[in-house]
């Protein structure tokens, strides 16, 4: 039996020793089960994210993609870009004479981002390039793009020092990395309230479709996540020249932009 109670190929717990498996609390710490997680949660992650953000979550991605710079004509990647969301709004910014990169490696995220650019009809749509791969070891040459987004990205993947010392790989001298995702906070009102909520609202959502074990990995994952402080350490120490952490939505969420 996997933790989620459902019979998966592997368990999220199976590698871990006996002893630091818990019934109570989804460990997911390799990168295959946390494949496995975004590829069963693909079908409803976007009607879910609506849902449970209230619509805001657009707004959120919508100020990210402006702070990473992207304008017309440019050459930018979506990293861990899942159903899509930043990629099409870069592509409306770097318009049909740009090119949108948008990098996952989770074939079911990806399926729904291609089925959403279909039935998309503006042109600049078609400037973007879905590719299945890991943010880890990215499939580019070095100094290539004019801007690089991650929504919700760098708190999923096993090695963030990595994924920060490739983006700053592949990225244009002066230009920037946009980095959104669920801020950390140094306050405990902030930190509990951020608990209450999904503890109280997205679990008990999520559990309607089986996915509260996959939702209750969100809050593990939030709690393991670094600050804003701690998030432009990382950034400055994998070579980039400037990092700023900005705290958005009442310090729910949060935006690092690092220049290189
Ligand atoms: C777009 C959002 C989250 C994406 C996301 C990221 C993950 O790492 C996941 C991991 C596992 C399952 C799902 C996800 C996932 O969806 C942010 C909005 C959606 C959130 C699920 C809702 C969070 C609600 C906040 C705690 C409170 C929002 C207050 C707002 C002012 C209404
Ligand atoms: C919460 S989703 C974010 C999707 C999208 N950026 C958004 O803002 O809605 C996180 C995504 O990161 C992907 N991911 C996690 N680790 C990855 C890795 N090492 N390489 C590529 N994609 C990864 C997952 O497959 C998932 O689609």
């Amino acid at each position: 039996m996997s933790v989620l109670g459902l019979a998966l190929p592997v368990t999220f717990t199976d590698h871990l020793p006996v002893n630091s498996r818990s019934r109570h609390r989804p460990v997911v710490q390799c990168s295959n089960e946390r494949q496995i997680l975004f590829n069963r949660i693909a079908p409803v992650y976007d009607n879910l994210n609506n849902l449970l953000s209230l619509g805001q979550h657009r707004i959120w991605k919508k100020m990210a993609v402006s702070w990473s710079a992207a304008k017309t004509g440019d050459y930018v990647l979506d990293l861990c870009c899942g159903s899509g969301d930043l990629a099409f709004l870069l592509s409306e910014k770097v318009g049909s004479n740009g090119k949108v990169m948008g990098l996952d490696f989770s074939s079911e995220q990806l399926a729904v981002a291609s089925s959403r650019q279909n039935l998309r009809a503006r042109s600049c749509y078609k400037c973007i390039e879905w590719i299945e791969g890991d943010a880890l070891d990215l499939p580019f040459d070095d100094c290539k793009f004019d801007a690089i987004t991650m929504g919700y990205g760098l708190r999923n993947v096993t090695d963030r020092d990595r994924a920060m010392r490739e983006m700053y790989r592949v990225l244009k001298p002066g230009s920037k990395v946009s980095i959104l995702d669920f801020n950390k906070s140094n306050q405990p009102i902030a930190t509990f309230m951020q608990n209450w909520m999904i503890d109280n609202v997205v679990v008990p959502v999520a559990s309607f479709y089986s996915l509260a074990k996959e939702y209750e990995y969100l809050k593990y994952s939030i709690n393991g996540y670094l600050t804003g402080q701690e998030l432009e350490t990382l950034a400055l120490e994998a070579g980039f020249s400037s990092a700023r952490h900005y705290e958005i939505s009442g310090g729910f969420m949060g935006n690092l932009v690092a220049v290189r």
